[in-house]
Parts: structure tokens; sequence; C-alpha cells
């Protein structure tokens, strides 16, 4: 098994010992400080913000905080692996790139420029429904290279359908359906910018590429771009959908589904009963219910629930590669990085989000060797405490 954990460290210290002028940042506070230097406020804002007072965005980073390692010594981690399996396919990390949708916003590349970023690392991209660029433009861009697909569930079932049959017509592997965003929620930051994307038109460029949606315009959204936008603000989201609903998913792909946002093992169970291929456990990273739990915090009564039936992957808080341990300690199979990749979105395009990346999987590295940790696959709860 190749040991990519310690080349990424290499070539991480690598880049440090010969600074240059365009150095990027390495503290994850100074990617956050650089991208508020380079965005305006609504952008930086849509980014960064949380719903309501923000308590669930803090919840995420304070349940990372209460769980520390106890790192053990004499283990020989000379060799180490952080390749993980999920769905019989195998990745060289445990680290995926979130779904991430309006990336024009922060950079003019947008989604193009992160997808290559997770190209050229091998890093899994999870395509967002709401994404600037189309999905097939964005699986052009990474060849071979892993991806799957977020669906946004429309209300017009037949956008649905479409949506489903263009990703595995593009090569998408899997499909996460997002439950916990049929609806924006309450925004403080966007309300007081006046600032949603997406009733300026951005955002919308795989619903505007699509023949289903199209087919509902009165004129082509080129040629009526106000009407494109009010028909997509009627059927982004559905809020009538129930778990009987899923079946209609599975009627419209051959492709493994999971789902995303689940914080109740009530649910994980419901996940299971109705056949579906593994869950994300998430808050939207603290963007939707104000006061909810913490996804770290939801993890592992969720993880016993499913007790390795499907996988179960996190997201929402993950920072540092410590982080990324506790969650697969916890009994994540693997963690979706968020914000940091904007913010290296924002400051250096695809070279910043490499980079974030880059340095998360060597810290990732880092953090395992020097707790006596030598595969990814073996971690659990014994390397953990809780403090109260
Ligand atoms: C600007 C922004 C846009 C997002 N867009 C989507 C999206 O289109 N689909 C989705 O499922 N989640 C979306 N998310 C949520 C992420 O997939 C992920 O759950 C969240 O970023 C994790 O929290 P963290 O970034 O604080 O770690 C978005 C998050 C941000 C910050
Ligand atoms: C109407 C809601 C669109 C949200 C799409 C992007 C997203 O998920 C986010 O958190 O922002």
């Amino acid at each position: 098994m190749p040991n990519f954990g310690n080349h990424v460290q290499f070539d991480v210290y690598k880049t440090m010992a010969h600074p240059d002028p365009d150095r990027l940042p390495v503290v994850y506070e100074e990617w956050e400080s650089r991208a508020r230097e380079v965005l305006q406020d609504g952008p930086f804002y849509y980014v960064a913000g949380g719903a309501g007072g923000e308590r669930t965005m803090k919840a995420n980073l304070q349940a990372f905080d209460r769980w520390k390692i106890v790192p053990r010594m004499l283990q020989n981690v000379e060799e180490r692996d952080l390749s993980i399996e999920i769905l019989g396919q195998t990745f060289a990390y445990p680290v995926f790139h979130a779904p991430i949708g309006v990336q024009s916003i922060i950079h003019p590349a947008g989604e193009l420029a992160s997808a290559q970023a997770c190209a050229a690392l091998g890093v899994p991209y999870i395509a967002s429904s709401a994404s600037t660029h189309s999905m097939e433009d964005i699986a052009r861009t990474m060849g071979d290279a892993p991806r799957w697909f977020q669906l946004y569930w429309s209300k017009n079932p037949d956008i649905a359908a479409s949506f489903l049959q263009r990703a595995e017509a593009s090569g998408y592997s899997a499909i996460v359906v997002t439950l916990d965003t049929p609806m924006m929620a309450w925004r403080e930051f966007d309300l007081k910018n006046v600032y949603l994307p997406f009733l300026i038109g951005e955002g919308i460029g795989n619903y505007v590429t699509d023949p289903a949606f199209c087919a509902n315009l009165p004129k082509s959204p080129q040629e009526d771009p106000t009407a494109a936008i009010a028909y997509w603000a009627q059927i982004f989201g559905n809020m009538s959908l129930t778990w009987q609903d899923i079946s209609f998913l599975r009627e419209h792909t051959k492709l493994p589904i999971l789902l995303k946002g689940i914080l109740h093992p009530d649910d994980a169970r419901r996940a299971l009963d109705h056949g579906v291929d593994g869950i994300i456990v998430s808050n939207h990273g603290g963007r939707q219910v104000d006061g909810a739990i913490g996804a770290l915090d939801a993890l592992p009564v969720i993880c016993d629930t499913v007790s390795d039936r499907i996988p179960v992957l996190m997201d929402s808080g993950i920072r540092r590669g410590s982080d990324l341990v506790k969650a697969i300690a916890l009994g994540a199979k693997a963690t979706l990085i968020g914000r940091p990749c904007m913010y290296g979105l924002a400051v250096a395009g695809e070279r910043g989000v490499k980079t974030v990346l880059q340095h998360l999987i060597a810290d990732v590295d880092i953090t395992m060797a020097l707790s006596g940790q030598r595969a990814v696959r073996d971690l659990n709860r014994a390397l953990l405490v809780e403090s109260k």
C-alpha cells in the first residue's frame, strides 16, 4: 500500500523551506482573514456566516474541543496508511470536498478550480446542484478523477429526475441528497447585507443548462434571465417530502444514494429501513437551524445505531487534522471539508484549494503518527476521552 501521507508531509515541508512572495497561509484563521480582505461583505458573509445567532456554528467547533486525543507510544508508525474504502471505492485519504454551491461569488473559476484541485490530489469532489458551472463542465474538467453529485431535490420531479440522469451520464459515482436545506434559513448577515446570490443569477448555472428546467420557461434563460431566476426560486426545494419519497430516487438512479443532514439516530434508522447506501452527519455548517446539535455531538450515537451496515460520513466544523482524526475515531468513515476550501479558493483559486487540502492531509498524517496510529481504517474511540 503506498504511503500517501508521508509524501504529502514531505511536499508541504519542502514548500515551506523555500518561502516566496506568493506564499500562502498555513493557519486556518489566516486563510479566513485573507478571504475577508479579498471578498466584498456580501459574498464573504454568505460563506462565513451561519443561521441566526450562529450558535450551531459555535457548537460545531466546541464539540471538537471537548474530545481529546490520548496518544499512544512505541507503536512503530514509520509506515502510515490514510486510505479508506467507501461503497466499493478506495480513496487515498478520508477527505472529500463538501458540496458547495455558488462558488462564482468567491472566485471567477468557481467550481472548476475547486474540482481541478481535488482531481490533482485524488480528493473526491462533490458537485453541488447549486453550482455556477454545469455538472457536465465540472465533470469534464476532472477527467477520470473521483466525483459524486449532490442533489437539491426540486419541487418539480422532472428536474430532480433530470439531475439524477445527467449525473449518471457524466460519470458521478454516487448521489448525495441534501435534506436539511429545502429552503434558506434565517441568515442574519445575508439579510443585513441584502445579499442572496441566487437572486442576481449566481449559482443557477446547473439549472439553466437543464432541459427539464428550461422546458418550463417562456423564453430561454439567456433571453429572459429574470424569468429563469423567478422559476428557480419556485422549484428549488420541496417542503412536502417524506420518507416514502425515497423510492422516487431509487426509481431514477442506479447510483448509490447517501442522505446528507442526518442528526437524529431515529433518522439514521429510517435511512437504513429505506435502503439508502450511506448517510452524512451534518448540520450544514451551522447554516440552517440555529441552536441545532453540533455535528460531532450527533455522530457517536448515529454510528452506534448504524453499526457499520452503511458508511457514515460527517462534516461541519473540520478545520484541522486533529478534528478529522477525532471524527474518524468516533465512527465516521470520511469527512467533508467546506469553508476551509472556500477560503483557499478566495485567496488563490485552484492553488489555494489544493494547498488547504494538502495542509489538512499532512496534518492528519502527522497527528496520526504522533498519536501512535498507523491506519485511518483502524482508528477507534479508544484513542479519545471526552472532557465535560
Ligand atoms: C458557501 C456555502 C455553500 C454551501 N452550499 C451547499 C450546497 O450547495 N449543497 C450542500 O449540500 N451543502 C452546501 N453547503 C454545506 C457544506 O456542504 C457543508 O455541510 C458545510 O460547509 C460544513 O461546515 P463547515 O464548512 O463549517 O465545516 C454549503 C456551505 C457553504 C459554506
Ligand atoms: C435557497 C437555498 C439555496 C442554498 C444553496 C447553497 C447552500 O446550500 C448554502 O448553504 O448556502
